[in-house]
């Protein structure tokens, strides 16, 4: 099976591709670009399809999304994250090992694989836990988990207060070659809050979350990946004083690489105001000048990524007093307009930094790019979006595929429409 996509602007960042080209898949991989693709089209027969000037890029790698499944498939499953995932742009997805039962086995690896391979949609990768049932006491089988799929280790949702657990676990990563990715939360400065921790939460009356919860942590962190020499990824970093721990560590030389969500960049703490569930997440909105140090971040290279966390919750869960409502929002539908629209059209980064952060920077980050994932490099797996960046979107029930929609863009209007999705050069989106 063949396909030449023709008249498209290819992007790709990996190659310093930005221009008007063609795309020729073979077999379910990239066989040539550019003028090449055109030509070689006509020697295998390939199948034309014209892609209308819209904007070509290889498929998103969201390294951070929560899919309940199994155990909470009401909230989402396997099926329809991947759904969500490639209505997106996203051909593949690392998925939270914090299910019920946690991903703490091989079962649930394999139960997840077969899951996700029956959806056939995006890809899918595993991510195992750094603790037995995540209790935070004894190490997973970390091996052995890699050996059945796992591509990184994280008890997120819940922050590894031991540090001499965290410090074995990143020992271990140096030999599995793997990341532990980190919720950085100290409870005990977290306390109950449900929301940042400043002028806002004062004013409300509300508890907060200070920043020093999440930096405490991170310092710790950093420490051990220095004293280990372990990878070290940092999960949905949220504030001023995270990013300047990361670019000094990575000033230093040492493996730490992060990730950073669109709704930190997107939202502040003032939000709140309006004591809407949707608002609230694990990292909290900060303020103002979180934000400004996070788009200084993501302008500079200290960011490695954009991951979604993607974190669907049913209405029950959502709608209750804030204290009691569930952190956590979906995102995977509105990451490629909310970058488009807060970081490209306002001159925060450019076209070809936002690919860098939404596929190539995360393939990196967990060796995926070793599979042939986060570029259009002939050879490369043919994994890609087809999008149109200036074609509003309207963010209501019928646009989200995921099962929940507790969304705080409803009603949003953005720019960047997907137009397709192909996964192994099969189209599973548009
Ligand atoms: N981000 C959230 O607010 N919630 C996540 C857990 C997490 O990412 O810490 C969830 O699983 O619901
Ligand atoms: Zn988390
Ligand atoms: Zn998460």
């Amino acid at each position: 099976m063949s396909l030449l996509v023709k008249n498209v602007r290819l992007m790709d960042p990996a190659q310093g591709l930005d221009g008007p080209g063609a795309l020729l898949v073979v077999e379910g991989a990239v066989a040539a670009i550019g003028a090449d693709a055109e030509r070689d089209a006509l020697a295998v027969g390939a199948e034309v399809m014209d892609g209308g000037g819209a904007v070509l890029a290889p498929g998103f790698v969201d390294l951070h999304v929560h899919f309940r499944e199994p155990g909470q498939t009401r909230k989402e499953s396997i099926e329809t994250g991947s759904r969500a995932a490639v209505a997106g742009g996203f051909t593949a997805v690392c998925a939270m090992a914090n299910t019920k039962p946690v991903n703490d086995s091989v079962a649930i690896t394999e139960l997840m694989l077969t899951r996700a391979a029956k959806a056939d949609l995006c890809r899918y990768f595993p991510i195992g836990t750094v603790s037995r049932e995540m209790k935070g006491e004894e190490l997973s089988d970390m091996g052995t988990l890699k050996a059945a799929g796992c591509v990184a280790f994280s008890d997120d949702g819940l922050p590894i207060m031991n540090a001499s657990l965290m410090r074995r676990a990143l020992e271990y990563t140096r030999w599995l070659e793997v990341p532990v990715v980190a919720h950085e939360e100290d409870q005990t400065l977290a306390g109950k809050g449900y929301m940042h921790e400043g002028a806002v939460s004062a004013s409300l009356g509300c508890l907060g979350i200070p920043a020093a919860a999440e930096e405490a942590m991170v310092a710790r962190d950093i420490i051990l990946a220095e004293h280990t020499g372990g990878h070290l990824h940092l999960a949905h970093l949220s504030t001023k004083g995270s990013m300047r721990l990361v670019r000094e560590a990575k000033a230093r030389g040492l493996h730490v690489t992060c990730e950073v969500t669109p709704h930190h960049f997107a939202l502040s703490d003032k939000e709140l105001m309006k004591f809407d569930s949707d608002y609230k997440m694990n990292p909290p909105l900060r303020s103002e000048a979180d934000i400004q140090a996070v788009l200084e971040a993501l302008a500079d290279g200290t960011v490695d990524a954009i991951a979604t966390d993607h974190a669907p919750h049913g209405w029950d869960d959502k709608e209750v007093e804030l204290p009691i409502a569930a952190f956590g929002v979906i995102g995977l539908e509105t990451a490629l307009p909310l970058t488009l629209e807060l970081l490209v059209n306002r001159k925060v980064i450019s076209l070809a930094r936002a690919f860098d952060l939404l596929a190539a920077g995360p393939a990196r980050v967990f060796h995926l790019d070793k599979q042939g994932l986060g570029s259009l490099k002939p050879g490369a797996r043919a994994d890609f979006v087809l999008f149109d960046p200036d074609a509003k979107v309207q963010v209501d029930r019928a646009f989200i595929q995921s099962r929940s929609f507790n969304t705080p863009f409803k009603g949003w209007s953005l720019p960047g429409k997907v137009l397709g999705t192909w996964v192994g050069g099969k189209r599973v989106w548009g």
